[in-house]
């Protein structure tokens, strides 16, 4: 019996200057006083000063809060929290990579619904409400504009989730602008990461079902396409806009059939390491799917042609991803990352911790798997 249930953002806008919306957005939810929360290196590149300034100049106070760290530790949501009470906003917008978006969905719940993080952490244990929350994504990337979910580092470095509905934004904004100065190896990264959300949700043996096969399929038809175009020419924006559509409905992909066994190793690699997301699931991602052949042989099958592949097999299927992963400029083995090879067996079991994502992989990861796919991958 077929079955869905299917939770995604309300309204997603993508076009040149899709920012342009704010002020009628925040008018239509009668915020006066928004909250832009973003990251020193967004500030860096130039991509919040104008956005603050249409917001000021629409009538609206703005306070910034542009201490978001990557993988974002708790500390930095609870201070933004703190500052942005004091400030009396009224409204969230969030302005950057998924480590932006993510405060950005946290800090709009908690301000509503005052509760500590460690009573949220899973599924569904944010009941309450929240504040009038936009978000603006700058990589292609973690789709979290369209997902119920925020991923933060605790103060023992474990990667935690919130999952719940209402952490789901009013609107999503998507602007190919906003990532044409993306660094080459955040571009390859995010892109594999992308990637790897439409993979997991493709083969997940969880919750799979008809709309996040055809959004994944077509995440997949996108990225695959265009992420060698912006690794060869990060101003094609035409390219760009194609990677955000493909990095948003790989998003609502997985946001509906979870990821799998590439997640659950990478994470190690972020809580011990601080690797970035995106480059630790493109470590993990090639000894994972060879590890996954036999078992997920027909569903990649299925998966080659969207993706170039030139036989329509699970082979045909790898032997694209690898080519797309090797033109992507970016570190393909953990030692050259400095990670010691005698930390493999702590990594492998830190993985096994994460099995709410594990029980969606197609094939069953023991540890000493596990140890196996983290020296494949060194
Ligand atoms: N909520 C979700 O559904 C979800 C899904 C996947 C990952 N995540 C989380 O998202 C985080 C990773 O997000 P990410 O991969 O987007 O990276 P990120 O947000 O950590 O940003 C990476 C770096 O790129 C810079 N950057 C971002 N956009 C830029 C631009 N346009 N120009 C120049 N520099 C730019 C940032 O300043 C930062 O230094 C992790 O914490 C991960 O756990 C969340
Ligand atoms: C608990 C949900 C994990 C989502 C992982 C996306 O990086």
């Amino acid at each position: 019996m077929l079955e869905l249930n299917f939770a995604t953002t309300a309204r997603i806008v993508l076009r040149d200057g899709a920012l342009d919306a704010l002020p009628e957005i925040f008018g239509e939810f009668g915020v006066k006083h928004v909250a832009l929360i973003t990251d020193p290196g967004l500030v860096k590149a130039g991509l919040v000063a104008p956005v603050e300034k249409s917001l000021k100049a629409a009538g609206l106070a703005v306070t910034l809060y542009d201490g978001v760290q990557a993988d974002p530790p708790t500390r930095i949501v609870l201070a933004a929290v703190d500052d942005l009470r004091a400030a009396g906003v009224d409204g969230v917008l969030g302005l950057g990579g998924g480590s932006a978006m993510d405060v950005a969905k946290l800090v709009a719940y908690l301000l509503k619904t005052p509760e500590p993080l460690e009573k949220i952490y899973g599924v569904d244990l944010a009941k309450g409400a929240r504040l009038p929350l936009v978000l603006a994504p700058t990589t292609a990337g973690t789709g979290s504009e369209v997902t119920p979910i925020s991923i933060v580092t605790t103060e023992t470095d474990e990667k935690k989730g919130v999952v719940s509905r209402r952490l789901l934004p009013d609107v999503a904004l998507l602007d190919p602008n906003l990532t044409l100065g993306l660094p080459a190896p955040v571009t390859a990264a995010t892109g594999v990461d992308a990637m790897v959300h439409a993979i997991e949700a493709y083969t997940s043996k969880r919750l799979k079902n008809p709309l996040s096969d055809v959004l994944a399929r077509q995440a997949l038809a996108l990225l695959s396409k265009n992420l060698p175009v912006v690794m060869k020419d990060g101003k094609d924006k035409d390219a760009r806009g194609q990677m955000l559509l493909g990095s948003c409905l790989a998003g609502m992909a997985f946001a509906n059939a979870p990821v799998a066994a590439v997640h659950a190793l990478a994470y190690p690699l972020g809580g011990h390491f601080h690797v970035p997301h995106g480059l630790s699931n493109a470590l993990m991602l090639l000894p994972v799917l060879r590890f996954n052949l036999a078992g997920a042989a027909p569903l990649y099958a299925e998966l080659s042609e969207v993706v170039g592949g030139e036989e329509k097999s699970a082979e045909g299927f790898f032997k694209a991803i690898e080519r797309i992963v090797g033109v992507c400029d970016m570190p393909k083995k953990l030692h050259e990352l400095q990670i010691p090879r005698d930390i493999l067996p702590k990594l492998a079991e830190d993985a096994m911790k994460q099995t709410r994502l594990l029980v969606n992989n197609p094939v069953e990861v023991t540890e000493p798997d596990a140890l196996r796919l983290y020296e494949e991958a060194f």
